[in-house]
């Protein structure tokens, strides 16, 4: 008997015959499932299911455009372009304090390419497998603060873009929308302002280091150092005295005036010269974190044009540090005498073009700029005149006292080298107390004995800090193998760097 069509009752019988024995239990309640079916509500479930992309579709559109006319008749908001100084501040903030206490789900996973500028020589002649760097990934986010319902909004263009700078660390890069409920925006500038605090506070512990992006284009911070202490950079204390008392006088507010009311530019310059590996470098970021300024490093021969260099320091905030390294690099027209060898370290851009933007339209008021170089008889006397180099600092080899200061900080309690140690110097001077006396003075005995045994500047702070990363679980180990070590060093040909690294680069 035909049943009628409106009924909707799949008739079971025959509908589904397994072709293998084993599966009767399935069989059976496919089969129970079927024959309660209606054939009308499988028909609307099958409309509801094709109908439902189109309805999310909708809902979404909906919801884009409700927002957004929500945002425009009912709320306040300001715009902050990506790789600003101020995005990445405001980043940092509603990172840490809104989107890591509801736990960030999302990531944009890639390979390590840069740590700092921290690079391991042994992974890269290994090719070793690189880290995986997650880098934290939201669009839009609603969070209270204060009274005030706020929103931030990530333009994901953008962050794809910033994505192909292997130096980018994920935060700052993309443009950002700040919005708040209401007409108003002084909500907005307050959250602004308790950004900026919060990256003030920050900077309390880290140096940022801003280099120019790959394509030469724009600033970007290239790392974050912890504040490394000036003490831990070993010259002629004298010296080093008489450069922080300068940097400090020239930073008071009343130095500023006193310049402004005789018509002086409000600049200063210093020139750290020496040899490779004495500190130059060192020294500019301690200063940059003793005195809480940001570092702009240029690499002068890496600047491609005169052009690029205005550009450059065109775009340098006022109150920092510009730290030109390598200046022996610049072209003067005394080169053009000079043998063609010597032309290839070269940069392109000029002695003119520096001492334009040392002085000329392009230099802001407020900087300190210092320049480095390892070979200062080569450098013009018109760029390092007073008015441009105000002070110069000699950064030699190692001495005999500095080398007991490096070796006491080598290893002495922990807490000395670390960073934060002026934050928790109640711990350290409650530890010290706590440890005997005679540790401290074996360390001293011990430092003394060490750096009898080094010869009076002839080795670079550097070389001598190789020679304690071979030793630094015992100090006693450290006394026991200096002597052989200076034998091997002072019988050394720089050649041997070179065959060392040729021979690393054959064994892999
Ligand atoms: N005077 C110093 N005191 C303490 N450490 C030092 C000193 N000089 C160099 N070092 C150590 O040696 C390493 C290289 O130092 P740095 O890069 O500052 O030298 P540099 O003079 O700038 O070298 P270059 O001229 O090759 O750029 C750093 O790890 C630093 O800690």
């Amino acid at each position: 008997m035909a049943l009628p069509f409106h009924t909707g009752i799949v008739g079971s019988y025959g509908l589904l015959t397994p072709h293998i024995q084993d599966l009767g239990f399935i069989k059976d309640v496919l089969e129970r499932w079927a024959s309660g079916l209606d054939i009308t509500r499988l028909g609307s479930l099958a409309a509801c299911v094709s109908v439902a992309p189109v309805a999310w579709r909708f809902l979404k559109a909906a919801w884009v455009e409700s927002f957004h006319w929500t945002r425009r008749l009912f709320m306040a908001s300001v715009t902050v372009p990506g790789r600003d100084p101020l995005n990445r501040n405001v980043m940092s903030w509603v990172l840490t304090n809104i989107v890591q206490h509801r736990g960030i789900r999302s990531f944009t996973a890639r390979t390590q390419v840069q740590a700092g500028d921290f690079v391991d020589r042994a992974a890269l002649l290994k090719k070793k497998r690189r880290e995986v760097q997650y880098l934290p990934h939201f669009d839009t986010t609603f969070f209270w603060h204060g009274c005030c319902l706020y929103f931030v909004s990530r333009s994901l263009d953008s962050f794809h873009t910033s994505m192909n700078d292997p130096t980018y660390d994920g935060i700052g890069g993309e443009e950002l929308t700040l919005g708040c409920l209401g007409w108003s925006t002084e909500p907005i500038k307050k959250l602004i302002q308790t950004c900026q605090e919060y990256a003030d506070r920050q900077t309390e512990f880290f140096v940022i280091i801003y280099a120019r992006d790959k394509y030469g284009m724009s600033w970007q911070p290239k790392a974050r150092k912890p504040i490394r202490r000036v003490d831990t950079v070993h010259f002629d204390e004298g010296l080093k005295q008489a450069l922080l008392a300068d940097i400090r006088k020239y930073l008071d507010p009343s130095t500023k005036r006193l310049y402004q009311s005789r018509s002086m530019p409000y600049r200063r310059g210093y020139l750290f010269f020496g040899p490779p590996g004495t500190g130059k470098s060192s020294l500019s970021t301690a200063i940059a974190g003793e005195f809480g300024l940001d570092l702009y490093e240029v690499k002068i021969p890496c600047v491609a044009s005169d052009q690029d260099l205005e550009q450059m320091f065109q775009e340098i905030p006022p109150q920092c540090i510009v730290l030109l390294e390598d200046v022996d690099a610049i072209w003067t027209d005394r080169d053009s005498e000079k043998d063609e060898s010597q032309a290839t370290a070269k940069s392109s851009c000029t002695l003119s073009g520096l001492l334009n933007v040392l002085d000329g339209v392009g230099s802001a008021e407020g900087r300190i700029v210092i320049l480095t170089t390892n070979k200062p008889d080569r450098l013009d006397s018109a760029l390092v005149r007073p008015g441009r180099v105000d002070m110069k600092v000699m950064l030699g080899n190692i001495s005999r006292k500095s080398a007991e200061q490096m070796f006491i900080r080598m290893f002495a309690p922990d807490i000395e080298s670390s960073p934060l140690a002026a934050n928790s110097h109640s711990d350290a001077t409650e530890s010290s107390t706590k440890h005997p006396l005679l540790e401290a003075e074996t360390l001293q005995e011990l430092a003394l004995e060490f750096s009898l045994q080094i010869p009076e500047d002839t080795f670079t702070p550097s070389q001598l800090q190789g020679f304690f990363q071979l030793h630094l679980n015992s100090a006693t180990e450290a006394v026991a193998n200096i002597s052989s070590w200076v034998e091997r060093e002072l019988y050394r040909s720089p050649l041997d760097d070179d065959i060392s690294v040729v021979s690393e680069e054959r064994a892999s």
